[in-house]
């Protein structure tokens, strides 16, 4: 571990994060086949909050988070949800749990209306509204095929779906890819709004800058570990600090 990057697990953070997680790992190891790319990941989630997991491509933030979700195989550690064990469960149980997942490949179905995509992962009509009230550009859409929708409100859609499941956390991996700034800047409000329906959000952001400005808690992953455990805030403030957890070095 570098000299500037931060060791204590509670370094700059409000003393209130921690023992109230709503998701928590502890030594958490996921495998890709035979090989393990994740490392005794250690990591809470608080409630209301959006924590943001950073790293450079290859860093194994994707892996963990489909160890999370049961896409990949935990291979040591517990991961608990609102206190209970789910690292054992099969995927569609962590999802009945409470878990939801916004992998990184965007997919809607495209032959279907907006409504329609919503329909089909819906679990009661209070959900499509809540939906709608997030994204008023898909209400106004509510009867296009999602094919005919922009990338980025395509991107609104998958973040509909998994929000009519009814989760309490979410986890959501870079859904800014090929999107203009502008655009990104529109979806990282909407998930910032999602701790206001009382979701907690687990969150892998390619524009590092726009994700520390909604996140409390930051992690950055290395070579499948942890090497900074700290606020948003403080690496929203100290860039070098952040190219340094990046990269092991700092810039030249
Ligand atoms: N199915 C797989 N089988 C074997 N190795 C894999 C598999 N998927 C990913 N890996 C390897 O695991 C490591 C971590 O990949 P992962 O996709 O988790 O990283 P990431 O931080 O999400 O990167 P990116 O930002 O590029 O998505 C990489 O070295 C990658 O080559």
């Amino acid at each position: 571990m570098d000299a500037h990057v931060s060791p204590d697990p509670h370094h700059g953070l409000d003393p209130h994060i921690g023992s109230d997680a709503v998701l928590s790992l502890d030594g958490v190891g996921v495998n890709r086949g035979e090989a393990e790319i994740v490392h005794e990941v250690s990591l809470e989630v608080g409630p209301g909050t959006v924590t943001v997991v950073l790293g450079s491509n290859g860093a194994g933030k994707t892996t963990l988070m489909d160890g999370i979700a049961g896409v990949a195989q935990v291979s040591s550690g517990a991961i608990r949800l609102s206190g209970r064990p789910i690292e054992k469960l099969p995927t569609y149980r962590r999802a009945r749990a409470g878990l939801g997942y916004v992998e990184q490949s965007r997919t809607v179905f495209r032959t279907l209306t907006v409504e329609q995509n919503l329909l089909v992962s819906r679990s009661g009509q209070g959900e499509l509204d809540r939906v709608f009230t997030l994204f008023p550009e898909l209400e106004r859409r509510r009867n296009l095929q999602a094919g005919h929708l922009s990338g980025g409100e395509q991107q609104m859609l998958v973040l509909g779906r998994a929000l009519v499941a009814d989760p309490r956390v979410m986890l959501i991996d870079e859904m800014s890819m090929g999107l203009a700034p502008v655009v990104v800047r529109r979806l990282m409000g909407a998930v910032g709004d999602l701790v206001g329906l009382g979701i907690s959000v687990l969150l892998i952001e390619q524009f590092a800058a726009l994700a520390l400005e909604i996140g409390t808690r930051a992690y950055v992953l290395r070579k499948g570990r942890v090497v900074y455990d700290g606020s948003c805030a403080e690496l929203r403030r100290d860039p070098e600090l952040l190219h340094e957890s990046y990269f092991g070095a700092a810039p030249v």
